[in-house]
């Protein structure tokens, strides 16, 4: 059996190395060609798979190891009869710990010393929005939902707003799929007249897919005045993204909110799970035999310690937005072409970065109002 996959997917051969052959091929530029011979295609979000990929190819199972599909044909798959896996929430928890340390940066920025006194508009409450605002709250924060599909359910209990009210949040952050055809389409979904309510009090996060923001209105808005802060993770037109938007943003990523070790090992299982269901083989891997041991393991605090400086240092020490921002900015110079490369090394070559779930936190005397929060970030505790 041939499995063909992008190169980009961790534990190709501690996963599948058992169930076929693999070829590895870039996932960027994956040609028919490549891909005509196998039977299992394996890719991440950057290959486009539909019928000028597929048509004519032996493929019968096709499986994303990540959580958004918009880059995947899901109608033509299924009436080709070709299984379709995709790896929900795989890396949900983090795109919020991102979040969390996009937060706790703002808050300094902001002079704030209690960073819970943000109210946070979360657009798009799925398993990453969902994961986000749980932290959130149990944080203190005060947290509004927007999400438009789940309130035409008339869920029991649970109260959403609409986006012009999550817009009037200290901080919005989105994360929506990016969608043209559903009935709440996303695509463009934040333009002129959402930017234009924004003001400089205000933090604009977008960690979802780059086209939810109209990036030219975005442009336009960053050049007129009471600017918000805005932080992208994702871009319109990945992996050639428009410098000039760079250099406006206070913080710019490239669309690695999900590339914990943890999101991507667990995005990997979960296609592993789904082929062996498909073939029939029994489940034996899990994605934790696999992760290595975390460079930094334990930090301390005593009861010397300040709350808030205490959350910072530790949500920092696993992870700072700040360096992957700065290896953009680096990034963007030469031709389009040379950037476009650049974005994509960025992303290919990127750090091993570990959950907060990895760092133990041995506390001493500290009080219970910090134990709570770093048990809400999802930090093991030792007392
Ligand atoms: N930056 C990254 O690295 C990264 C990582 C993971 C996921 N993502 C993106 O984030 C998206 C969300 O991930 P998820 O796991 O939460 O997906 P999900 O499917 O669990 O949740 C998405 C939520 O968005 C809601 N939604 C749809 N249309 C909406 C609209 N118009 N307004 C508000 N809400 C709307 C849906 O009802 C759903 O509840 C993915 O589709 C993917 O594109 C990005
Ligand atoms: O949809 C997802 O899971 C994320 O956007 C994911 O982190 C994208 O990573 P990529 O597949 O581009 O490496």
């Amino acid at each position: 059996m041939l499995i063909v996959a992008d190169e980009n997917i961790p534990l190709l051969d501690s996963f599948f190395g058992d169930i076929g052959e693999i070829r590895r091929v870039s996932g960027r530029s994956m040609t028919a060609g490549e891909v005509r011979a196998a039977d299992i295609l394996l890719v991440r979000s950057v290959t486009r798979v539909n019928r000028e990929l597929l048509e004519g190819s032996r493929v019968r199972f096709v499986g994303t190891t990540t959580i958004g599909t918009d880059h995947v044909d899901r109608d033509w798959l299924e009436q080709q009869g070709i299984r379709f896996s995709a790896a929900p929430g795989c890396n949900a928890n983090s795109v919020a710990e991102y979040v969390l340390s996009v937060l706790s940066l703002y808050a300094e920025k902001r002079g704030l010393i209690d960073w819970s006194r943000l109210s946070v508009g979360i657009v798009g409450v799925g398993n990453v929005g969902g994961e986000l605002a749980r932290k959130l709250e149990r944080l203190g924060f005060d947290v509004r939902l927007c999400d438009p599909p789940r309130a035409d359910l008339g869920e029991e209990g649970q109260e959403f707003v609409s986006l012009e009210e999550a817009m009037k949040c200290d901080v919005v952050t989105l994360h929506t799929p990016l969608t043209r055809e559903s009935n709440h389409p996303t695509f463009h979904m934040v333009g002129e007249q959402e930017l234009d309510s924004l003001g400089a009090g205000q933090l604009l996060i977008n960690a979802g897919r780059g086209g939810v923001i109209d990036s030219s209105a975005l442009l336009a808005r960053l050049g007129k005045s009471n600017v918000p802060t805005v932080v992208l993770d994702v871009w319109e037109q990945e992996p050639r993204i428009h410098p000039e938007l760079v250099d406006q943003v206070w913080l710019a990523t490239p669309h690695i909110a999900g590339h914990s070790l943890e999101g991507k090992v667990q995005g990997t299982e979960m296609i592993y799970q789904a082929l062996s269901q498909f073939l029939g083989l029994p489940v034996r891997k899990k994605a934790g035999q696999f992760l290595p041991e975390p460079a930094l393991s334990k930090i301390s605090f005593t009861s010397s310690a300040e709350e808030e400086d205490a959350i910072r240092i530790a949500l920092r020490a696993c992870y700072d937005p700040r360096r992957d921002d700065i290896r953009l900015r680096n990034a963007m110079s030469g031709s389009v072409e040379e950037r476009g490369a650049a974005f994509d090394r960025l992303r290919r070559d990127y750090p091993v970065r570990r959950e907060c779930s990895s760092l133990k936190i041995q506390l001493k005397g500290t009080s219970k109002s910090l134990q709570d929060s770093f048990r809400a970030i999802g930090f093991k505790l030792k007392i």
